[in-house]
């Protein structure tokens, strides 16, 4: 958007009738008042999954008790619902699957991957990845004897450091705390160059950034269900196997879902024949349930729209709080250029703890994140372009009357 100094919240307000995504707002529960700027961290209640919930939980576990496994086709749920994020993400139905957390879907496919590079015995990536993918690749190297390595080097140069010992590039599409958003199709290409696969974290670009895996050739993924996909807190993840390394190997969790015959209750592991064999104990069903509706708004949607609108709602974020808020020591740092963003924007403040804690206390959730980022998400499907207006109209009464610089505000709890 240009940089349009008569923006004003009646040209929004008259912005946000134009607006195609305008009546998924109205398809989530949204308290009064309240500007939500987390739903990168935990995405709001789809109203449709109240009553899903009532209908799962009271008419399927409550009537049918186990025939639910298949009169409400239970046992089929991590692939029905697999195949609807692969909608998302470009990828075939058959790719993806709904299992586990992100956490533990990550060392399911990052040692199918390392066991597919026996000569090679580096993971590439970053020092500023999400804490747990380091931390789940820490775990699997110790698993393995410690012959891996995982080198950690600056996002920026990350090509420099392809060569021909890397297994594996282990990287996060979008990044936690800055946004920053990696070309994942140039990046994946060039590790393929190398000879190194690739592993990529979805988590913070499921949803929010139209995505093409088969297109860009990547070998794995993993992403979350509970930030854009809107599936409730801790909602399963999943995971993308392109189907290329299907058959290959299989996944070291060999679970009996992840059986050819899980029913037949064979003493040997033997893996199903797909991205079955990525699944690892018994599904949790009602979890599943919400999450697939949150998805099911999402697949109503057009991702195109969803971009075009999540850059739109940054542009104008990055816009206000550098017009409104300008002197008051707020540092961005998610880049301007959209080909780089995600739909998130962070800023630095010396005081960014108690700023937050202030801002949510004038009803402006977003997040703290150390030492000093003040992180907002923008979620296209619920947020309006008044909702920035006024979220930084906030913001901005909170700097000019220092109303962080107060004690409550000052002392770090639990951080979220
Ligand atoms: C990039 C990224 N990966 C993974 C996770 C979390 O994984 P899990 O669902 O296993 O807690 C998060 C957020 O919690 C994240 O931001
Ligand atoms: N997964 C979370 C949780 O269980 C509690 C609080 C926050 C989270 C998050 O999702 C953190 C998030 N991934 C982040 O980007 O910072």
């Amino acid at each position: 958007m240009p940089h349009d100094a008569l923006v004003s919240r009646t040209t929004l307000i008259t912005r946000d009738a134009a607006d195609p995504l305008a009546r998924f707002r109205d398809l989530f529960h949204m308290p009064d008042d309240l500007i939500y700027l987390d739903g990168n961290s935990l995405g709001p209640l789809p109203k449709r999954t109240v009553e899903r919930m009532q209908q799962v939980v009271q008419d399927e576990w409550g009537r049918l008790l186990i025939r639910g496994w298949t009169a409400c086709d239970w046992i089929n749920a991590p692939s029905r619902i697999g195949g609807k994020i692969a909608r998302l993400i470009g990828a075939h139905p058959d790719e993806v699957i709904c299992a586990d957390s992100t956490s533990v879907n990550l060392f399911k496919t990052l040692a199918a991957a390392l066991a597919l590079k026996p000569g090679r015995h580096v993971i590439l990536s970053t020092p500023d990845n999400f804490p747990t993918d380091l931390y789940m690749a820490q775990g699997l190297i110790r698993h393995l004897g410690g012959v891996h390595e995982l080198r950690l080097v600056d996002g920026e140069r990350i090509e420099d450091h392809l060569n021909d010992q890397v297994a594996v590039l282990l990287l996060t599409h979008v990044n936690y705390k800055t946004g920053r958003m990696y070309d994942l199709a140039h990046l994946t290409q060039r590790a393929h160059a190398c000879g190194a696969l690739t592993l990529w974290d979805l988590a913070h670009s499921t949803g929010a950034v139209p995505m093409d895996l088969n297109g860009a050739e990547v070998d794995f993924a993993v992403g979350c269900g509970y930030k854009y996909l809107n599936g409730g807190p801790g909602a399963p993840a999943y995971l993308f196997v392109a189907r290329r390394w299907q058959p290959v190997f299989s996944q070291p969790l060999s679970g009996w879902m992840g059986h050819a015959t899980p029913f037949a209750f064979d003493p040997v592991y033997e893996p199903a024949p797909g991205i079955g064999r990525y699944l690892c104990g018994t599904p949790p069903i009602l979890s599943m349930a919400a999450l697939e509706c949150g998805i099911d708004l999402l697949l109503d949607a057009d991702m195109q729209q969803i971009r075009a609108k999540s850059l739109a709602l940054t542009d104008l974020f990055i816009q206000l709080v550098e017009m409104r808020c300008a002197g008051y020591g707020l540092e961005l740092m998610t880049p301007r250029d959209h080909a780089i963003r995600g739909s998130q924007v962070s800023f630095r403040h010396p005081q960014g703890y108690a700023l937050m804690q202030a801002l949510i206390a004038a009803g402006v959730i977003g997040d703290f994140r150390a030492p000093d980022i003040v992180r907002f998400g923008f979620a296209p499907l619920y947020l309006r372009f008044v909702d920035v207006w006024d979220a930084v109209d906030r913001m901005l009464h909170i700097l000019e009357a220092r109303a962080w610089d107060r004690e409550e505000f000052r002392q770090v709890k639990q951080v979220t």
